[in-house]
């Protein structure tokens, strides 16, 4: 679980809402699963901050985020540097104090602010990279942040984050004043980003059908990948979905299914003879806004909303976690028909996918990769040194390998109370794929 400090201010001046106030309450509507959070209002008063600071940040957090008011501003501002400097209201330019007279000149935000700013310009929040946060209590806030915690021997993971006036308190301003909806200012605080590969790239050679590779047979009147795919892209912490098709069928594939990706927002790439080149190939198309990557294959098209908030939390937590069931079974290891040996079965899991990663730790996996093949992501996490958490999945969220799989997948979609997608896809029941 992460656990994340996320304070406003109160209002001050002519204001009587604080649009930092606003914004958080509607981050709290949106926030990533797996996000521990806890929400502070803090007054506007320097000793009074100070104070709530070091009594709130004796609880480790992971991440520490200050929303505060820039009246007047027309995009949202991600501070880089917090200045030892204090000024009170009505002091002049000359008499700026230090914060702290035996901290730093300044310090500079560790969080990726230009990937965030990037991020939030793709959805359409005017955002900009600010230098400084003033030398009132915003920076004051995220000054203290910084050096309460450096006291503690941590490295904080600090921003501070400058929002315009909503519209509400611009309209009644009773002047010309810039302003933004606060549902724009709230995305700036979400921060957790998944790029989703759905991989539907590989030769379905046990799937026996003449017609169709499985990712793209038809279950429940939908191609096997858009139900794979349909529950990512609705989540408003999945910033890209990729889906990964042959060399050989791409041209098919955005014959047949041009309109649902485009409709989707879901990009199409080519993908290679081993799942890792598959992968590679995914992780090449992505945009510079994801922190964590999701690999999924299109053959399983049952996972539930649940599996995926709770992989993807625990992948915030852990850097990596997958999906997978304990092994049940007892298991017989074979040669020529005739049993060899009874394996243990204990501490024995199965895996599925999702598979998720911090981003840079599954690239780094994949540069890795040598020329043996992997049957999962994780392996090459695992070959790296690196530590991949479990997730217990349900096996239900089967992989469509053969016709008895589909059957078996459709009887149980068919006993699920599973709701429609939302109007994704609009040519669902064409089924032109041969
Ligand atoms: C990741 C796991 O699901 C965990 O259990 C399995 O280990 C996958 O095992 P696997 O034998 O690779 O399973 P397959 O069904 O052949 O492939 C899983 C998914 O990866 C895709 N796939 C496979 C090979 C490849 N070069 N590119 C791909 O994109 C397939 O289209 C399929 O949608």
């Amino acid at each position: 679980m992460v656990r994340l400090l996320l304070t406003a201010f109160r209002p001050f001046d002519e204001w009587d809402e604080n649009s930092s106030w606003l914004a958080l309450q509607a981050v709290t509507r949106e926030l990533p699963p797996g996000a521990e959070v806890t929400t502070r209002l803090y007054p506007v008063d320097y000793e009074a901050v100070r104070e709530r600071l070091a009594a709130d940040l004796a609880t480790p957090y992971d991440a520490v985020l200050h929303l505060g008011q820039a009246s007047g501003a027309s995009a949202v501002r991600l501070e880089q540097f917090a200045l030892n400097a204090r000024r009170d209201r009505g002091d002049a330019e000359e008499d700026v104090k230090p914060l702290e007279s035996d901290g730093p000149a300044a310090y500079r935000s560790r969080l990726p602010l230009a990937d965030w700013a990037s991020e939030l310009r793709g959805e359409g929040v005017p955002v900009e990279v600010s230098l400084h946060a003033g030398d009132y209590l915003c920076n004051a806030a995220m000054y203290w942040s910084h050096y309460l915690l450096e006291a503690q021997g941590g490295e904080p993971r600090v921003a501070f984050v400058h929002l315009p006036l909503d519209v509400s308190q611009a309209a009644r301003a009773g002047r010309e004043i810039a302003s933004l909806p606060t549902e724009y200012s709230a995305h700036a605080a979400v921060m957790s980003k998944f790029a989703v590969l759905v991989l539907a790239a590989g030769r379905s050679s046990r799937f026996g059908d003449p017609n169709y590779k499985k990712p793209m047979a038809m279950l429940d009147g939908r191609a096997v990948w858009l139900h794979s795919t349909e529950r990512f892209i609705e989540r408003p912490d999945v910033c890209q979905t990729v889906v990964v098709v042959s060399p050989d069928d791409r041209e098919e594939f955005q014959r047949k299914f041009g309109a649902n990706l485009a409709f989707m927002g879901v990009d199409l790439c080519e993908g290679g003879l081993e799942r890792a080149d598959s992968v590679r190939a995914g992780l090449a198309t992505l945009r510079g806004d994801a922190t964590h990557v999701a690999v999924h294959d299109a053959a399983r098209p049952l996972v539930t909303d649940d599996e995926i908030d709770r992989v993807f939390a625990a992948a915030v937590e852990n850097h990596a976690a997958i999906l997978a069931t304990p092994v049940t079974a007892t298991l017989k290891r074979v040669d020529d028909g005739k049993i060899t040996a009874t394996e243990s079965r204990d501490g024995l899991w199965a895996a599925q996918t999702p598979q998720v990663f911090e981003r840079a730790l599954l690239q780094r996996a994949n540069d890795a990769a040598g020329d043996a093949p992997v049957t999962d992501d994780a392996q090459l996490v695992e070959l790296l040194g690196e530590p991949v958490a479990i997730v217990e999945g349900s096996p239900n969220n089967l992989k469509v390998t053969t016709q008895d799989d589909l059957k078996l997948a459709a009887a149980i979609l068919a006993a699920r109370p599973a709701p429609k997608p939302k109007g994704a896809h609009p040519f669902a029941d064409d089924d032109l794929w041969r």
